[in-house]
């Protein structure tokens, strides 16, 4: 590992500077820098193919970047590959916590938190005694609303209840960063405030990067938000502001909404 920079020391978890991915020449991220503060809540927003997937996938280190930088915690993750960065505390909700849907929920938690993360063994080894994993799996059920699911097969479990399974599986790695994709996307009303609540709860102590379509979501939730358009980053503030911005209003009308 390289030695912390020191522009990464102060508040920011994740420093990205200039980070840009062209794909056979067409640059679907331009130019990036991102700095995501400790203990916040930072969306990526934008209309279609504005590039926040592909500037998630960098972040996250599923793809590699054409040109920039990342540091997570002052650490060069660069060209690090996404079990390593896990190992440095920062998952990708569903990356590693893939469920079982023939085993129970309680099954499923209790497999995450004897899961190998990276190249070192998670806290809890093969040898930490069965009472101590159900205590904490059923800490974590609890944590995201699903103690009574706790015996179900996660095959039956309802759509919006899967997904806190994922995150409750993801929570077992203890990230100190979380990243969610889209967390509720496919949901109806009632799946959603839960789903943003799961998320305000699980951000204690955390950091939370989410790409996130539902605009009153992210407004409820983001301290930080980012708008993408074109590849490029369009503005980025609370949402009171850049909500206000013309360019902003601009970008979502001019794809026909917002996305
Ligand atoms: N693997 C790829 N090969 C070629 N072009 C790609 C690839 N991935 C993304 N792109 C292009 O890069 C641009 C940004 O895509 P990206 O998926 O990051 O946008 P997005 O903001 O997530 O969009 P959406 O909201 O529609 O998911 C788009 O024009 C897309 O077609």
């Amino acid at each position: 590992m390289n030695a912390p920079p020191s522009q990464t020391k102060g508040d920011d978890i994740v420093d990205a500077r200039g980070l840009t991915k062209e794909f056979k020449g067409f640059a679907a991220v331009k130019d990036v820098d991102l700095r995501i503060r400790r203990h916040t809540i930072h969306a990526l927003i934008g209309p279609n193919g504005a590039g926040k997937t592909t500037c998630f996938n960098l972040i996250t280190k599923f793809l590699e970047p054409t040109r920039g930088s990342i540091h997570l915690n002052g650490h060069d993750i660069t060209r690090t590959k996404p079990a390593d960065v896990a190992r440095l505390g920062m998952v990708r909700s569903f990356q590693i916590s893939a469920t079982f849907p023939h085993l129970t929920v309680l099954e499923n938690v209790r497999i995450a938190l004897q899961r190998p993360v990276g190249n070192s063994f998670h806290f809890w080894s093969a040898e930490t005694s069965l009472d101590v994993l159900n205590d904490r799996a059923m800490q974590l059920l609890a944590d995201v609303d699903l103690t009574s699911y706790a015996r179900h097969l996660a095959v039956e479990l309802p759509y919006g209840r899967k997904r806190a399974l994922e995150i409750a599986t993801t929570l077992a790695l203890e990230p100190e960063m979380l990243l969610l994709d889209e967390p509720t996307s496919g949901m109806g009303r009632e799946d959603i405030a839960r789903t943003a609540d799961l998320i305000r709860r699980v951000s204690a102590n955390r950091t939370i990067l989410m790409v996130e379509h539902n605009l009153s979501v992210v407004a409820d939730l983001s301290d930080t938000i980012t708008v993408l358009a074109r590849g490029e980053i369009l503005t980025e503030g609370p949402y009171s502001e850049v909500s206000k911005n013309p360019q902003v209003i601009e970008a979502y009308m001019g794809t026909g909404g917002a996305h």
